[in-house]
């Protein structure tokens, strides 16, 4: 079936306040009237959530970093099958927090596996459907940890304790992707206040929705 609706997602290292904000975002945008379904991935739907468990489970210590790779790839086509393909055909406004960049960054860069790798098990899991634009919420890694270690109630997961150099490489793959995919990822400066921040997400998202309409 012709896709009708727009796909966003968001990205960013770990604190970069992404899912403050984009759902800030889609609240604002309900209030306008939009159709809007909010996900996140890994998970968004019962089967993914589950495999989310089994990625992120801090006691899954000897996880090898392919099996990491191919799991969030099966999460994900799951979630776009089940959820994602059918939102965009009834014409909704998908914004999912993290997708396919989340593992070209963090597996196929910070894991050293490879972007080129990575994107092949995707396209695999994924096959045409990419998001229509994508906010990248970059931020100092050690600025993105301290926010999470001094507002957040969420309890830490696998990845949140890797490395400071991990989350250094994640945000360096990130960068990488900006430059490859330049049309689709546009830079958000996540350092600055939330408030700031929301409105440029929200100018950069309405601009996209003033062309989709
Ligand atoms: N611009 C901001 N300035 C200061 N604190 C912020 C800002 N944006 C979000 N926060 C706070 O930082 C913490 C992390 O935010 P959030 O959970 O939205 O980040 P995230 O990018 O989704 O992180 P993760 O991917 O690790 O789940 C939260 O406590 C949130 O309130
Ligand atoms: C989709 C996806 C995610 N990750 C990592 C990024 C984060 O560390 C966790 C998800 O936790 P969050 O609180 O929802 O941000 O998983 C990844 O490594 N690869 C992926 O494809």
């Amino acid at each position: 079936m012709q896709k009708k609706g727009y796909f966003i997602s968001s990205e960013g290292p770990e604190g970069a306040g992404k899912t403050t904000v984009m759902q800030l975002l889609g609240e604002r945008l309900v209030k306008e009237g939009y159709d809007v379904v909010m996900t996140r991935e890994p998970g968004g739907i019962k089967i993914s959530e589950k495999i989310r468990s089994i990625i992120l489970d801090n006691e899954h210590t000897m996880m090898d970093s392919r099996t990491e790779a191919l799991l969030y790839a099966a999460a994900r086509r799951q979630h776009l099958v089940e959820k994602i393909q059918p939102s965009l055909e009834a014409g909704k406004i998908v914004i999912c927090d993290r997708f396919i960049d989340s593992s070209l960054a963090y597996q196929g860069y910070a894991r050293g596996i490879g972007v080129e790798e990575i994107l092949s098990i995707n396209q695999f899991a994924i096959g045409q459907t990419m998001p229509d634009k994508t906010l990248l919420f970059d931020i100092e890694p050690s600025l993105g940890l301290k926010r999470i270690n001094a507002h957040s109630t969420r309890e830490k997961n696998r990845l949140d304790v890797e490395s400071l150099y991990f989350h250094q490489k994640v945000r360096e793959g990130y960068l990488s992707l900006v430059e490859q995919y330049p049309e689709r990822i546009q830079v958000i400066d996540a350092s600055k206040s939330l408030e700031e921040v929301l409105e440029e997400a929200y100018k950069m998202v309405k601009m996209e929705l003033g062309i989709f309409r």
